[in-house]
């Protein structure tokens, strides 16, 4: 399984969050080579790392592709870059962040990219979603997202805050 997270908690008038999530998620089923398998509900989710800015929504999907973990990436930061995102904190406001959680079973440290993902473990913000779409596939050191969240650190809220219509049919990009 190959699985990605998204998040966005920076909304203006012509943007909102949900929007944010549901453009992502167009833009890559867009690419000639990814397909989107599953959309998890959006979360409404408490900022975890850097508690002083506005709450997040997030969701995760599972695609598929015979893109390699790389070029995966690539993808994902060249669809921020598309949505205009700008880095600018580490962990701080964005309208929309799209991370690699899962990559099958592949594991790998490199400085540009982690798999899976190393602070999955302690965020609900993808647990939840994660154990909504895939319960009982191992994710993280042998582990499901149901076993990780059962010791997870994390006592952030996290509720559902609605459904995302997985061709993003409601979101425009500007
Ligand atoms: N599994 C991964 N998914 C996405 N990016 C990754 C991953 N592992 C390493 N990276 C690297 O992290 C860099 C910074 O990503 P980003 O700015 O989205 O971090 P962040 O969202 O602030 O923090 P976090 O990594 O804790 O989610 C990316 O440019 C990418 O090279
Ligand atoms: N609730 C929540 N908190 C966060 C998030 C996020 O997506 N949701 N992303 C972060 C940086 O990756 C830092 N903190």
């Amino acid at each position: 399984m190959i699985v990605l997270g998204l998040g966005s908690n920076i909304s203006n008038t012509v943007h909102t969050r949900e929007e944010n999530i549901a453009t992502a998620i167009r833009l890559l089923g867009n690419h000639p080579r990814i397909s989107i398998e599953k959309v998890s509900f959006l979360y409404e989710t408490e900022p975890v790392g850097l508690k002083e800015q506005p709450s997040f929504l997030n969701a995760v999907i599972a695609i598929n592709t015979d893109l390699p973990p790389l070029e995966l990436l690539t993808i994902c930061l060249a669809t921020e870059r598309q949505m205009g995102r700008v880095r600018e904190v580490r962990w701080g406001p964005r309208n929309i962040d799209i991370d690699l959680l899962v990559y099958h079973d592949v594991e790998m440290t490199t400085t540009v990219l982690e798999l899976p993902h190393p602070r999955m473990p302690e965020r609900k913000f993808v647990l939840i979603p994660l154990a909504e779409i895939a319960g009982h596939i191992a994710v993280y050191k042998g582990k499901t997202a149901q076993e990780l969240l059962l010791s997870t650190i994390d006592d952030s809220q996290v509720n559902v805050y609605g459904a995302i219509n997985p061709s993003g049919q409601a979101a425009t990009l500007e």
